[in-house]
């Protein structure tokens, strides 16, 4: 569902992105670790068609994101570290909002069912956003992805700054979108959240993809290890 081919970003001579070869199918979630600047945010903005490769390829589906970036935007959701969303419109308006962007026409109802999806207490619903916190706003990113019909999710740290109940329940949504078929790429710092949500976990050292493993086989502890001894 999601590849990378050799993808390389290059700022000047500074090399960002090494060669990256990666492959995430439908319904797989793959966390990717790594220090600031291992360039986490760089695989996931090219997936996006936020910056172009300077070689190699991204593909969503075998389609090329540099090459067709507004059909690949419909395969798309994204949640970065705080979901931008518009603070005097309610939740279910934000979520109409962003989902008619996509092209998609829900009713009152239909809209209010995908934000209790993704976890949002129906007295939310109709608050507005402004005064939600930041675990309720996350959720309505998630809604915003299950409205889309997305089959790529790809996250920046989207856990940072969350209370252990609310991440928690963000991973169990994560969770759930893998089984009904998502692809889930996500970059985070919680080596903890990782191992408990991801199927396969990456961890990156200055633009180089440098190991990759099946969570099943390494506890957090020994994740935690790697991740000292690799960074
Ligand atoms: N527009 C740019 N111009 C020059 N260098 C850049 C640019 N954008 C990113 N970089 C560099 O590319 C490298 C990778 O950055 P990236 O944002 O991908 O790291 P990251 O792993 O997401 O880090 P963090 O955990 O801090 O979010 C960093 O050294 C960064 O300074």
């Amino acid at each position: 569902m999601l590849t990378a081919k050799n993808l390389t970003k290059k700022y000047g001579d500074y090399i960002a992105l090494h060669n990256l070869n990666l492959t995430i199918e439908a319904g797989e979630i793959f966390a990717l670790l790594g220090q600031n600047g291992a360039g986490k945010t760089t695989t996931i903005n090219c997936f996006l068609g936020f910056i172009e490769p300077s070689s190699g390829q991204a593909n969503i589906d075998n389609i090329s994101v540099t090459q067709n970036t507004a059909e690949t935007k419909k395969y798309l959701a994204y949640i970065p570290e705080t979901v931008m969303l518009y603070g005097n419109l309610t939740g279910i308006e934000n979520l109409e909002f962003f989902s008619q962007l996509a092209g998609f026409r829900y009713s009152r109802e239909e809209l209010s069912g995908f934000l209790s999806k993704a976890g949002l207490q129906t007295t939310a619903h109709s608050q507005r956003v402004g005064g939600y916190s930041k675990g309720m706003r996350q959720k309505v990113g998630i809604a915003i992805a299950i409205a889309k019909k997305a089959k790529v999710l790809l996250l920046d740290e989207p856990t940072s700054g969350l209370d252990p109940k609310a991440s928690n329940e963000f991973s169990e949504i994560l969770k759930e979108l893998s089984l009904r078929g998502t692809a889930i790429l996500m970059a985070t710092h919680d080596i903890f959240r990782a191992k408990e949500v991801a199927h396969r976990i990456g961890i990156m050292k200055e633009g180089h993809l440098v190991s990759v493993i099946d969570s099943r086989d390494i506890s957090a502890t020994e994740l935690e290890q790697l991740y000292l001894q690799t960074v």
